[in-house]
């Protein structure tokens, strides 16, 4: 039903069923009349005189109707009268599960099926943004009547005034009407945030049906959009000053300008404003593009040495040192031969400065590595200190160890160059038989059983070395490959994916939004939204904030 004035309009909207009952229910092509027959009762033979069919003339039949089509023949008008200043009210009536529901707020996790009060509001903000000689403010209310009880479905939200405080009673205004003292009204402006109060109102109902096991049929739900509605009014002083900022910004392209309405004035100063806008862009760009290029050499040194770190190997200090000196063109060749880490050409290419918004991820890594980043890649550094510590011990170990395979083969080849000696000299025999050594003989047995002794020992403590080299090696790759996802993640979240979008990702699921490769999250969620339209975007968020909140509070 909906008000025109002191005018009421009646619809019917009949829900299609399975078993829909067409040989009682007839439409006539006017689609304002439905006639209902009643089935005679020819078993019992008696013919009565009672009325056996009904005609009944409405100002529309709804049948199989679809949820635009009804908000367009049934709200519209009510709405855009509404933002005249006219009061009016769009009710819904019908026996349980008849799809009242259904029709005013429609299923709130589907766009394509908003009801009434979604389409509703989207009206309101997109008038308010059209008529810009009027200044707008609007206030919602979520009421539910249940039995004799009231309830404010959106009493939970913060930053809501209640008309008059003290318990909800409905209390008859002086001029006129009625209201319901202690209701809070919530200021919204745009659509995202008035579908935020409907949903959590709607949250409300819900767990308060739950919680009290309430007959639905039993409850009513008043929702309702307050607007004020102001002239936006401007000073002589204020005309003046617009008009010469337009004549000074249009000089030479107008002669003259005439004044013929507020909304003229407005319109030429929106033009005014972006075109000052644009030009500050430019201007921006381009004193960006200068200190970048002046920035990128001076920066060169420092990625050199990141890289280096990145591809630690073996001659991890000796390379970073000629890293840091490199010049550019190698800085890109050292990338790509990190084979070991994640940074590949393509990485390399992206990491070369460029002048384009976005900022380019060359400098970006700079800055997250100082700022979001800044406590893995503290980790990553004191791993890489540590990889450092074993692979400097490891170098001394093989040298001690290699060096005492020289001594070991020194002396075992002294030692033989001795037995032979006292074996062409003719050796001396113990009372035993056992051959008598001479002392430097047996110096050298004993040293070469000593050295092979320590040789063992280092051997061991080599492997051990190896095997922490090994780990923190590891170590270290982990934590290259967080810092750069993280950074990945960050750069996409930060300045490539909308955040309409992040919104999307982030509560629909347990994958953070700046991991899934941007083309794809765009390529998903534009295929959605072209599906439904770009106006979907602030349904889902609402949608999607309300079932996380939920979701926290579990
Ligand atoms: N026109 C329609 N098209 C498709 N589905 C519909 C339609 N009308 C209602 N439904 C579906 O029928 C079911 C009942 O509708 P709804 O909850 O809106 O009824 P209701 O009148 O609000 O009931 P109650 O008074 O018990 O709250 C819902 O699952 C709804 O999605």
């Amino acid at each position: 039903m909906s008000a025109h004035s002191s005018e009421v309009k009646v619809f019917v909207r009949t829900r299609p069923t399975a078993c829909f009952a067409q040989d009682l229910i007839e439409y006539l092509p006017d689609k304002q009349t439905v006639n209902v027959r009643h089935r005679r009762e020819s078993r019992k033979g008696v013919v009565n005189n009672q009325m056996s069919s009904w005609s009944f003339k409405l100002d529309g039949v709804m049948h199989n109707m679809s949820q635009e089509e009804v908000y367009q023949s049934v709200a519209h008008s009510v709405v855009l009268r509404a933002l005249e200043g006219y009061n009016g009210t769009i009710m819904c009536f019908g026996q349980t599960g008849a799809g009242k529901t259904y029709t005013m707020t429609g299923a709130t996790e589907s766009y394509q099926q908003r009801g009434i009060i979604p389409r509703a509001l989207q009206e309101v903000f997109y008038e308010v943004e059209q008529r810009v000689d009027h200044t707008f403010s609007v206030f919602l209310s979520f009421l539910e009547i249940y039995n004799e009880t009231l309830v404010d479905l959106l009493a939970s939200i913060k930053r809501g005034r209640a008309v008059q405080g003290g318990a909800l009673t409905i209390v008859e205004d002086p001029g006129g009407g009625v209201s319901v003292k202690g209701l809070t009204l919530h200021p919204v402006h745009n659509e995202e945030e008035a579908f935020n109060l409907l949903f959590e109102g709607e949250m409300n109902r819900i767990i308060g049906e739950h919680a009290l096991n309430k007959n639905s049929s039993r409850s009513h739900c008043i929702f309702t959009i307050h607007i004020e509605v102001r002239h936006s009014y401007l000073s002589d002083r204020q005309v003046d000053e617009i008009k010469s900022q337009v004549q000074r910004y249009l000089a030479g392209t107008l002669d003259e300008i005439t004044i013929v309405s507020i909304r003229q004035i407005q319109e030429m100063f929106t033009q005014f404003k972006k075109a000052v806008e644009q030009e500050q862009k430019v201007k921006e760009q381009l004193s960006q593009k200068y200190s970048l290029v002046e920035k990128s050499e001076n920066t060169v040194g420092s990625v050199g040495e990141v890289e280096s770190g990145f591809g630690l190997g073996l001659a991890a200090p000796s390379q970073k040192h000629t890293q840091a000196s490199s010049p550019n063109k190698s800085k890109g060749k050292k990338i790509k031969e990190n084979k070991g880490g994640t940074v590949n050409q393509s990485e390399t290419d992206a990491l070369t400065p460029n002048c384009d918004s976005p900022p380019c991820k060359f400098e970006a890594f700079e800055d997250f590595k100082l700022g979001r980043g800044s406590e893995i890649n503290r980790i990553l550094k004191e791993n890489k200190g540590v990889l450092l510590e074993r692979m400097d011990q490891l170098h001394k170990l093989t040298q001690a160890i290699n060096s005492c395979k020289r001594d070991i083969d020194h002396m075992s080849s002294e030692l033989q160059l001795c037995r032979e000696q006292r074996q062409s000299q003719g050796q001396f025999v113990g009372e035993k038989g056992e051959p008598v050594l001479e002392e430097a003989e047996l110096i050298l047995l004993v040293g070469l059983r000593e050295k092979k002794d320590q040789y063992r020992q280092s051997y061991e403590e080599l492997l051990s070395t190896k095997a922490e080299v090994r780990y923190c090696q590891h170590l270290v790759d982990q934590c290259r490959i967080r810092l750069l996802t993280e950074f990945e993640s960050w750069y996409n979240e930060s300045f490539l994916l909308p955040e309409e979008v992040q919104t999307i990702f982030s509560e629909g699921g347990p994958i953070r939004p700046g991991l899934i490769p941007v083309d794809k999250a765009l390529n998903l969620v534009s295929q959605t939204l072209l599906a439904e339209g770009p106006s979907a975007v602030s349904f889902y968020n609402a949608h999607n904030r309300t079932v996380q909140r939920v979701r926290n509070t579990q």
